[in-house]
């Protein structure tokens, strides 16, 4: 459905993409994550035709679409901070792109009602002036706006960043079913590894202009292909040579380094390696404690009772679960 073939973006000196290979699937939900200036948005831009590649070329549906100008490529987009005009009631803002298009008045009621009901904007809200809505509202109207046109591709770029974290966690499982329902081809993108990790059937994480890993939000957790993205997505401790004696001793020799995820070190009554609780921040449903540990800091998330109850100082017993350690070459 959608393909970079070695996509290169340079501005002057600086490259933002180098030449990235990438394909998405019709109906997929893609995100590209990373860390800002990776170049996600460098990617999304190539793809909506509003960033020319320096080489390589971007395929749409099997039509080489990289010199093709952005609204003939039927894609849709959302942006972070909605653009939408705010002298506008939200039915003219969603009917926007309908009236360049000289649809005629009729269907462009009856589009922008099935898009509105789409996105959950109830019919009392359309003659409203968009500026009397909330950002979680007005982003609502953005996403209509993009839909209406029914485009064969929607990209967003971070639309849920300027909202509270209630309101994120509440968008991204509406945008979730409404992607689903209308099944269209979605690329989002986003620094927030949890929200990639939520709404995503495949992951492409970015690292200073390079494709890192390409994979479901299952396989870059548990499989991750590199330190960055162990790191990256979800939390890892590197451990220390002397960590790793203690926690395994000769299991874990070796060039290679040694990176474990903090919900794979365990809290045991006997037996195991002590530390001594530097920090300790209680979640509800799991506490996460930073022991002393060899001589270096160890995270540890544990949903025992005992965990939940420790104090400052005290000494704990843990093991490691060896399976679970990612081995990585050593960062250069
Ligand atoms: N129009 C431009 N002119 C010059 N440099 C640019 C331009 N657009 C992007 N860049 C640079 O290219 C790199 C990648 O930018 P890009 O916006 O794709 O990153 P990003 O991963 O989306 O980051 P962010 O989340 O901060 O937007 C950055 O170093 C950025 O400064």
């Amino acid at each position: 459905m959608i393909r970079f073939e070695g996509v290169r973006v340079a501005f002057g000196d600086h490259v933002a993409l180098h030449g990235l290979d990438l394909e998405i699937a019709e109906g997929e939900f893609c995100t590209l994550l990373g860390p800002s200036g990776c170049g996600k948005t460098t990617a999304l831009r190539a793809l909506a035709g509003f960033v020319e590649p320096t080489s390589g070329s971007v395929h749409v549906a099997g039509r080489d679409v990289t010199r093709v100008p952005s609204e003939q490529r039927g894609v849709g987009m959302v942006f972070q901070s909605y653009a939408l005009f705010p002298s506008m009631t939200v039915r003219d803002n969603i009917a926007f792109g309908l009236s360049v298009q000289r649809v005629a008045k009729a269907e462009q009621r009856e589009r922008v009602d099935r898009a509105a009901e789409q996105v959950g904007l109830r019919p009392e809200q359309l003659g409203r002036g968009v500026s009397e809505l909330s950002g979680g509202q007005q982003q609502r109207v953005a996403i209509a706006r993009a839909l209406v046109l029914e485009p064969s591709i929607l990209l967003l770029d971070e639309p849920l960043s300027n909202l509270d974290a209630k309101l994120r966690v509440q968008l991204r499982g509406e945008l979730q079913r409404l992607q689903r329902e209308v099944g269209i081809t979605t690329v989002y993108v986003t620094h927030d590894q949890e929200e990639a990790l939520a709404l995503s059937d495949r992951i492409a994480v970015l690292s200073e202009g390079r494709l890192e890993q390409l994979g479901t939000p299952r396989e870059i957790y548990e499989q991750p292909a590199s330190a960055f993205v162990c790191d990256f997505v979800g939390e890892a401790t590197r451990l220390t040579a002397a960590q790793r004696e203690a926690l395994a001793p000769g299991t874990l020799a070796g060039d290679l380094d040694a990176w474990v995820r903090p919900e794979h070190v365990a809290l045991v009554e006997t037996g195991g390696v002590e530390g001594i609780v530097r920090e300790h921040a209680y979640r509800g449903a799991a506490t996460l404690l930073e022991l002393e540990l060899a001589g270096d800091v160890l995270r540890v998330e544990s949903t025992s009772g005992a965990a939940a109850q420790v104090s400052l100082g005290d000494v704990v017993r843990v093991e490691l679960d060896a399976e679970r350690v990612h081995r990585f070459p050593v960062a250069a």
